[in-house]
């Protein structure tokens, strides 16, 4: 085990320090596109100018036929696009796989400059992240980095989720964790054919009335993702990084996204992943707090003076505990709004009213 004094010490000689906190930085939607796919390769430009966090994705949904292209892509994409403050993340692939090596080698050599953040999937324990760590270092010093790549694990495999904790706190790398439903999935052996979101079957049941089991009994659908976020968001929170729900599939199906995307924003996560482009939108909109909950945060803050004590505002009980929640919603607020001004105008209106 590491002791604790060398946690902020380089890894290798040359390699930037670590951080020593995670930055808050607006990441609402992390937009995958397939850098070998031309069509989706030609709307990056466009695309970075509407999403907080773009991600080039090397692993699954890239053909194996198409992975040294799609490495190669998003070296040229990246080296020719001004990203702003859009962030740059890459999916690499899988430590266990022929491509995850020279993923790392070439990317960090190529465009370690321009990356914030590698997403690493199929994460199974602090080992991995501890060899990813070590790796990292080495390769930043003989590229001469002077700021350190952050890590996103995903958990997707039932061993990752034993392990949630130690992963969350394996390195100060560490940026966060996405839930990763389809490989957890299978991993599991869930009985499920789908990307994220509910099935119909998983469900509870009113007692009967009667003799009869089938008459007048409300079913419930209930949420086969709860258990992984929650837990995700604690081991998130217990470590200073940040949570994300992963990929919605039905792409088609934009009110079940909006419905998924919202229960993971209230549990606590901070964005997710947005596969097509018209889940850029809807993430916008749910990862955002909305303006009258701004205004009334906003109103707790003011009304509690030092944030201590208790007080009645409209018939409701204010106290210590409720104007944390209330700088959880303000303080995002703020941070997006310095990122997005339409948000800004919309926070600031409901000041004025
Ligand atoms: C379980 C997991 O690991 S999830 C993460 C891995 N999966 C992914 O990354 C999937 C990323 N997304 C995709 O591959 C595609 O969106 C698909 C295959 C789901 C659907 O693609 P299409 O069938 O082309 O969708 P559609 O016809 O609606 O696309 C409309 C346009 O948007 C483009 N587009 C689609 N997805 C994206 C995207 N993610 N980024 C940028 N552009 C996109 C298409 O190229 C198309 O362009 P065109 O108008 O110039 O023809
Ligand atoms: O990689 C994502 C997943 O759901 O699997
Ligand atoms: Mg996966």
């Amino acid at each position: 085990m590491r002791s604790p004094k060398d946690f902020f010490r380089p890894l290798a000689v040359g390699a930037p320090d670590p951080v020593r906190e995670i930055p808050f930085r607006p990441s609402r939607m992390i937009h995958f596109f397939d850098p070998s796919n031309a069509k989706m390769a030609a709307k990056v430009p466009d695309i970075a100018g509407k999403v907080d966090v773009l991600l080039g994705n090397l692993e699954d949904a890239v053909q194996a036929d198409r992975k040294e292209a799609a490495r190669a892509g998003l070296v040229d994409i990246a080296k020719a696009t001004d990203f702003g403050d859009t962030q740059l993340w890459v999916r690499v692939n899988s430590l266990d796989s022929p491509w995850g090596l020279d993923d790392l080698m070439t990317l960090v050599r190529e465009i370690g400059d321009k990356l914030d953040v590698i997403m690493v999937p199929k994460v199974e324990g602090a080992e991995d992240i501890h060899y990813v760590d070590r790796l990292l270092a080495q390769l930043e010093a003989k590229a001469g980095l002077r700021r350190p790549l952050l890590v996103h694990a995903i958990l997707e495999t039932a061993r990752g989720v034993a392990n949630v904790e130690e992963i969350a706190g394996a390195s100060p790398r560490m940026q966060g964790l996405s839930l990763g439903p389809a490989d957890l999935a299978a991993s599991r052996r869930m009985k499920t054919t789908r990307v994220g979101g509910g099935h119909p079957g998983y469900l509870v049941r009113t007692d009967p009335v009667g003799e009869d089991l089938n008459a007048g009994r409300q079913t419930s659908q209930q949420d086969l993702w709860h258990y992984t976020v929650a837990r995700m968001v604690d081991a998130c929170a217990a470590n200073g990084i940040l949570p994300y729900y992963g990929p919605f599939g039905d792409i088609r199906d934009t009110v079940a996204c909006e419905d998924q995307f919202r229960n993971a924003f209230l549990l606590g996560c901070v964005g997710a992943w947005s596969l097509h482009p018209v889940q850029i939108e809807i993430a916008r909109r749910v990862f955002s707090p909305e303006p009258a909950d701004v205004r009334w945060a906003r109103k707790v803050i003011a009304a509690m003076g030092d944030g201590t004590g208790a007080v009645m505002i409209d018939g409701k009980m204010q106290d210590d505990a409720t104007v944390k929640q209330c700088r959880v919603v303000a303080e995002l607020a703020d941070a997006l709004a310095a990122r997005d001004p339409e948000l800004a105008a919309a926070y600031a209106a409901t000041d004025e009213d």
